[in-house]
This record gives C-alpha cells, structure tokens and sequence, in this order.
C-alpha cells in the first residue's frame, strides 16, 4: 500500500509538482466524483492497513493542496512563472520559458536538449503547455503560419509528452475512483460492524456503556462530520469532474490543433523539401549558368583582346593613311586654289552669257510669237461641258475625242458610223477637263500681250454650254475654279510683278457691255457710255463672253426679250459673216453689220491674235444646236488671217507707211507738175491747172488700164494699187471700215480744197468722223488710221516685195517731213483688201454682248527699246 502510494504520489508530483516537501499527498476520485479517500504514510492506520480516519483540518489541506495542484495545472489559470517558483530541483525553466527570443530562433542545439526525454519528463506539464502555447502563439504572430522543423519536431515531442500525461492522468484518475469506492464500502461495513458491537455491549457496564455512549456519540458525530465531509467531497470530486470534463476537452482541442500543426507542419516541411530540392536544382543551374557564363566571358575577353589588337592594328593603319591623307589634303589644297581661280575665269564667262542671256530670251520670244504666228489668226478650242448635277443619265453624243484637236459627234438619230461627223479643232477638252487645263493652253496667248500684241478671246456656244464657267468660272472664291479671266489677269500681274526690276508695265481693266446695239461701260458710276480710256500705244487684251448662239425662234419670246434676242442674233449672224467673208477672203468683210463685229475688228482682223472657245452641250437634246454651233466653229478654224503683228511692228510699219505715203504725195506731185507741163507741150497757153480728177474716175481708168499714175506703186503679185492716191472707197468698201458708225465717212475728191493733200483731207474727214461717234467710240486715231474711204491707203494688201519696193524708195528719197501726217499702218494680211479697214497697231477694243473684260497693258520705254 505504501510503495503504491508512493508511486501515486511520485506520479502525483511529477504530475503536480507539489512533492518537494516529501509530504506526500494522494486523491482518489470516484467513478462518480466523490473523494474516497487519502493517505499519508504518517496516519497510515495500524489496524489491518487501514488508516484512520483524516481530521478535518486535514482533509481541507489536501482539498485545498489538490485545488492548488489543479490551479497549477491548469494552463489557463495558472502562471507558469509562480508554478515555477516552487519546483526544487528543475530548473525548468531555464531549459522551456525562454526568458526573451523566440522558440522560432532557438538554435537546434537547445532544441535538441530540450527534447531529451529526461528534460521533457522532468517539465512541468504547464511548461510544456507553455512552449506548446508560445510555439503556436509564435506561429499566429508570423502569420505566415510557418514553424521551423526543429521547432515543429519539438512541439510534437511536447504534444506527445502532454497526450502520454493526459492519458496517465486518466488512467490514475480512475485508479483513486476505484480506491474511493473501496474505501467508501470499508468505512461503511466499519459503521455495520461499529453498530454491530454497540448493540452486543448492551449488558456491559454503565460506564462502558457511557463511555460507548459518549465514543458512539462521537462516532456519530464524526460519522455526521464524515457525512458532511463526503458531501462536500461530492460536490468537489462533482467540480472536479466538470474540471476534468472540460481539461479533456481541452486536451482534445489541444490534440486536434496539435494534429493540425503536425498535419500544416508536415505538409510545409513537404513544401520546404520540395523547396530545398528546386533549390537544389537551381544551385546546380546557377552553377552551371555561371559556369557557361565564365566561359562566355573567357571568349569575350579572348575576343576583345583580339579585337584590341586588330584595333591597335588598324589604328596604326589610320595614322598612316592620316599622314598621307594630310598630304592629299594639301595637295587637293593646291588643286581647289587653282580650281577656284579657274572657277572665277569660268564665273566671268558665266557672267558674261547671263549678260547675253536676255537677249536670248528676247529671241526665244520672237521664235515663240513667230510659231504663235504660223498657226495661224484664229485658234479654236472646243470645250465639251460635263453632265450638270441629276443629268447623269442622260445620253451623250460626243463619241470621240482627240488629243490632236479631233472630235467626233454622234448623230441620234442616225445610229452607226454614218451618223459620225468629225471636226478638227485646235484643241477639244473633254468634260473632265479643269479650269487649269484650259489655262494651261491660254496662256501663252495672253502673255503675248506683254509682248506686243493684240489679243482676243471670246467664248461662244448655245446658253448653259459653259461660256461662263470658262471665261469667269463659277465661283471666284476659289482659285481652282478661275476662269480664264481671272487666270489671265493674274497671270499678267504676276508677271508684271516679276519683271518689275526691268520692266514697269502699266494695266488697266475696262469692262463694257453690249446690250441691243448699245455700248454700256460697266465700270462707269455715272452709268454714262463712256470712251474707252485707253490711248487705245496700249496692247489689248480682249476677253469676251458671249450671249447664247441659239435662234431666237427657238426661244419663243416676246416683247423686249424678242429685241434682246433679235439683237444676240443679229450680232452673231453678222459675226458668223464677218468669219465667213474672212475665210473666203472676201474682198468685202462686213464689220460694221453690227456692233460686235464693228468693236472685234481689230481682233478679227488679222492684226490680233484670236482664240475663240467653242463650248458644248453633250447632251442628245441639243444635237442639232451643238451641231450648228460646230459648223460655225469648224468655219472660224478654217479662216487664215495670216500672221499676227505686234503693235511695236505695226508702229514701225506705219511710220513706213507714212514715208511710202509721203513718198508717194511727193510722186503724184511731180505726176500732175508732168502731166501739167505735156498739157502745156500739148496745148501751150492755156495757162490753167486741170481740173482735179476725181478718184472714182482714176479707179474707172485704172480699171481699163488708162490713166494709170505712171510711178505709182503697184502690187506685183495682185496688180492692185499700192500707192492709190486717186482711189476712192466705194460705198461697200464703208462695210469694211473700222469705223463704227452706221454713216457713211466717204468723201469725194473733189469735195477736198485744192490745196490739201488726200491725207490731210482724210485726217480731216476721220476727225469729223469721230466726233459723231465718240460716245460710241471715242477713237480719233482709230478714225483717222481705220479711215479706208479716203483713198490714201497704200500697203494694204502690200506684200513683202511692194514692202521692200516701198522702203527701196524710202532710202532714197528724203520725205520724211512728211511723216505722221499719213497714220495709216500697213498690213500684211493676204486676204485683207486696200480698202479694208485697217487697225492701229495701238487699237484696243473691248466688247461683248454680255461682258467683256479688256485689259491694256503698255510697256514703259525700256520695255519698248528692248523689243526695238
Ligand atoms: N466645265 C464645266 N464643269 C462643270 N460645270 C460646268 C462646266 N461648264 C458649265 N458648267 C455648269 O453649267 C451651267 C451653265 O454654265 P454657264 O452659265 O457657264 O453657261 P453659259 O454658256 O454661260 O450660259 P448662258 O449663255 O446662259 O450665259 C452652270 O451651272 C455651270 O456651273
């Protein structure tokens, strides 16, 4: 019993840590929780092993020893620093309460002691809770719930330690119960056997009976106090249960959460195996990486040595091709020295040619007008109009186009190749022709003004064909959409604007209309007719464009829409007459038929260049209108006027002219003093001058061969009369005057005072002339020179062999007193008669049934001495 009771309470302190003392202290709890009893080796009973009784005092002791003990195991209440305290001969925990640190940097040396079976034996169980509590606590503070190994494995060696107690505790608690039980069923058979025996010693003495009384008494006593006792014992072994109860619960969470550790920690030590071995892997890639990579540097190292030395190699190489680069420095040094010097022998020369080089233009200049002059007068471009917006559908009868200036048309009504008719122009743009293409083949004419020459440009077609759209375009705003107009005019600005260091040109812009046979002058404020400006010495340029061509009885109108288009149509019928006389080089050309063809005179006449645009409707409904307007046009291509003559030309022409004219004053006059004289010979004192003749008679004659000036000039290819002192202009030589007015300027010889020569009569007669119509007009030198009624013109018709006659006699004779006095200028023109009219070199005219645009541009002197 006592070596059992030691080894309870040896387990006991172990357990407990309360054996120090060596008063050993045992508890047996019953089954059911009721103290059964304790012993001590000291009041272990003599009787049969038994002990006696404990007091009560001492009873409490070990209830409140016990308390104690379960305080202390008890990891939740108890202090482990206070537990420790009263631990003798462990110095636990100097080995499991670590006094600062953490479990987790323990090194595995202190682990490893820490697991020794003795030290963990030895702990306390709170310790080991502790260390269990610190590791886990350590863990959560980490929250990467990560335990080292060692750690891990010492925190199962704990877990294990604490199950093994746990178990040997319930074990020993089950023991004690049973011992209760036995000691309960001992003190019961003792209070039989005590009951027993009182009731045998009945019979004994009072005393005894007494002392029975009194020791029952105090059984009975001790046995209510025993009771007491036990229900005391009852209630605690009942909290002890519940204490029991609930550190089995704990212990079983404790189990589960060390299971899980256990579980996390294998599984993290797997993970971290795993870890070490990819380690591992990796130490031995790096190694091998590192490896590939010293190998790599050696190369390198290898190669830039090599490289170094190929480097040094070469930069040997450089410093001797520096050295003799230096010298070919030097020398190109020599070389550019006398290269330069030849370069500014050459610079010289240069200079030299660029000297040269605006009379080369100036020739340049002369070939182009000279090529401009081969083509003849009167240029016609054909320009077809595209489908208008919501026509798309619409059939075409254009079939085919030609770069070379064909155009064919197609006849609707007569399908096939025999409803085709060709036409050759100039030039035919097609509908998806632009502004600027246009331009781009009118301009050389326009610049030819700066030139000298006249020029005129007029669009003709059907209403709606597009005359508008080419001449001014549809919308100034934008330069893209510039008719010629516009272009042309820019074009000459800007030229001025070039040449503006040599040449100063002066320009000035007239527009006029004509509206029913009136000249209107759209610039004027005061809406008066006004005379065109301009000295008319300026070149002119004409832009014209033109009302609609088609017949007005097709246009079905009444009342001052009728006169309009009477108006239109007689304008152009007399324009298409003036073209055709001109084509069949007509001896009469009938200008003055209308007020248009009276202001394009100068422009038809061949001393201008003219360029008429032909504009289309391709649409099948305007057929037979197109068709007419083609006809017309194909007439005005075929009229050759011969070459155009600059205004410069034409001065110097008219100055010839006026020497010849002088020239031949001078011969008629010696003419008549001959005549006068034979009729003295032949009739000696008659003593009278001759009665003038007139020249309608000399004409007369000179038709019939007689009375033919002996030394007047003659035409030698036409036979016609150069010098024509004595020609009179019969009444339709007035149609082909430029004068425009509707009288007739024609004077008789006869009417002339005897002692004025024909010029001076004519200037005179044109003066006169001018002055009826100058509202219209207002040209006194255009009368004075386009007067072909006075008989005094000469040269006319006068071709390069009478010219070269003509200025043989200038040479010769010395009449230049009477220059100027005969303006007229000559022309070259083949097909222009003596008697048709004749523009000044310096006429302008501006005109259009519509609107016309003139534009006068006069060359300052330096200009003029360049082309002279
Ligand atoms: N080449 C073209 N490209 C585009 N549209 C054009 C072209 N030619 C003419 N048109 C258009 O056709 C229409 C008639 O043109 P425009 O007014 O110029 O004709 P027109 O012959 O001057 O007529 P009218 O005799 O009545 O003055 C206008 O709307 C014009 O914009």
């Amino acid at each position: 019993m006592n070596s059992m009771t030691e080894n309870r309470a040896k387990e006991h302190g172990r357990n407990s840590n309360v054996a120090a003392n060596g008063d050993f202290s045992a508890h047996v709890l019953t089954s059911n929780g009721e103290l059964e009893g304790s012993s001590t080796p000291k009041s272990e009973s003599p009787k049969g092993g038994f002990s006696s009784p404990l007091s009560g005092e001492e009873k409490r002791k070990i209830l409140s020893e016990s308390k104690f003990q379960r305080s202390l195991k008890s990891p939740i209440l108890s202090d482990p620093s206070t537990t420790l305290t009263h631990v003798g001969n462990y110095k636990f925990h100097e080995v499991f309460q670590l006094k600062q640190g953490r479990y987790m940097d323990l090194p595995p040396s202190k682990i490893s002691e820490m697991m020794k079976s003795n030290s963990l034996d030895n702990a306390p169980t709170q310790s080991l809770l502790s260390v269990v509590n610190s590791i886990l606590d350590e863990s959560v503070e980490r929250n990467n719930s990560e335990i080292p190994h060692r750690v891990a494995c010492l925190l199962r060696k704990v877990v294990q330690e604490i199950e093994r107690r746990i178990s040997t505790q319930a074990e020993h608690l089950r023991t004690q119960n049973n011992l209760f039980k036995a000691r309960e069923e001992k003190y019961q058979s003792r209070i039989r056997v005590l009951e027993a025996l009182a009731i045998g010693t009945n019979e004994e003495t009072e005393n005894e009976k007494n002392n029975r009384e009194e020791k029952k008494k105090e059984e009975d006593e001790s046995l209510i106090r025993l009771t007491k006792e036990k229900d005391q014992s009852n209630v605690e072994i009942l909290a002890l249960k519940q204490e029991l109860e609930m550190t089995k619960n704990h212990c079983l969470d404790l189990e589960k959460e060390a299971k899980n550790c256990s579980f996390e920690l294998e599984e993290k030590l797997k993970t971290l195996e795993k870890l070490y071995e990819d380690s591992k892997n990796k130490v031995i890639e790096l190694e091998s990486f590192s490896e590939t990579k010293s190998q790599s540097w050696n190369k390198k190292e290898h190669i830039y040595q090599r490289f170094m030395e190929i480097q040094f190699g070469a930069f040997q190489d450089l410093r001797l091709s520096s050295n003799s680069i230096k010298q070919e420095i030097i020398k190109a040094k020599e070389n550019y020295t006398e290269e330069i010097n030849n370069f500014g022998f050459k610079l010289k020369t240069l200079a030299n040619a660029a000297q040269n080089y605006h009379s080369v233009l100036a020739e340049n200049r002369k070939i182009f007008n000279e090529l401009q002059e081969l083509k003849g007068n009167i240029r016609v471009y054909c320009r077809i109009r595209p489908f208008l917006p919501g026509q798309k559908e619409r059939k075409t009868i254009i079939e085919h186009i030609d770069e070379n200036g064909e155009l064919i048309v197609a006849n609707p009504s007569k399908p096939g190749k025999d409803g085709h008719r060709l036409f050759k122009f100039n030039k035919v743009f097609g509908q998806a022709s632009t502004q600027e293409d246009v331009f781009s083949d009118t301009q050389p004419l326009i610049r030819s003004v700066l030139d000298g020459y006249n020029v005129c440009i007029f669009a003709y077609g059907q209403t709606g064909s597009g005359k508008t759209y080419t001449m001014t375009g549809p919308n100034a705003s934008s330069k893209e959409n510039w008719g010629v107009n516009y272009r042309a005019l820019s074009d000459l600005f800007s030229i001025s604007q070039t040449r503006k260091s040599s040449i100063s040109y002066e320009i000035g812009v007239q527009m006029i209309e004509i509206y029913n046979e009136q000249v209107k002058d759209l610039l004027s404020n005061d809406n008066s007719q006004k005379k065109y400006p301009f000295s008319y010495s300026y070149n002119n340029l004409h832009l014209v464009d033109l009302a609609g061509s088609e017949r007005v009885d097709r246009s079905e109108v009444t009342g001052d829409r009728l006169k309009e288009a009477q108006h239109i149509n007689k304008s152009l019928s007399a324009l298409g007459d003036v073209i055709f006389a001109l084509a069949q080089k007509s001896s009469h050309v009938p200008y003055r038929n209308s007020k248009l063809t009276q202001v394009l005179q100068s422009s038809l006449g061949g001393q201008a260049k003219t360029l008429m645009f032909v504009q289309l409707n391709p649409d099948v409904i305007s057929y037979s209108e197109t068709m007419s307007t083609l006809k017309f046009a194909e007439r005005v291509s075929g009229v050759e006027l011969g070459a155009a003559r600059s205004n410069k030309e034409g001065r110097d022409v008219r100055e010839l002219v006026e020497q010849v004219a002088s020239l031949r004053n001078t011969i008629a006059k010696k003419d008549e003093e001959i005549e006068r004289l034979q009729l003295l010979k032949v009739h000696p004192g008659t003593g009278s001058l001759l009665k003038y003749t007139s020249p309608s008679l000399n004409r007369e004659s000179e038709k019939n061969g007689n009375n033919v000036p002996k030394k007047s000039i003659r035409n030698s290819s036409s036979g016609k009369s150069l010098g024509g002192l004595t020609e009179k202009t019969t009444s339709s030589d007035h149609d082909n005057s430029s004068d425009y007015s509707d009288s007739q300027h024609s004077m008789e010889h006869d009417e002339r005072p005897q002692n004025m020569s024909v010029d001076e009569h004519n200037r005179d007669h044109d003066h006169g002339d001018d002055h009826d119509h100058e509202d219209h007009h207002g040209d006194y030198d255009e009368r004075l020179s386009d007067t072909s009624d006075n008989g005094t013109s000469i040269g006319a018709d006068t071709d390069g062999s009478a010219e070269n006659m003509v200025f043989a006699q200038i040479a010769k004779s010395n009449s230049s007193e009477r220059l100027g006095r005969i303006s007229r200028p000559t022309q070259k023109s083949e097909n222009a008669k003596p008697t048709s009219p004749l523009s000044k070199g310096s006429l302008k005219i501006s005109t259009s049934l519509k609107k016309t645009s003139s534009v006068n541009t006069t060359p300052t002197k330096s200009r003029t001495r360049q082309w002279q």
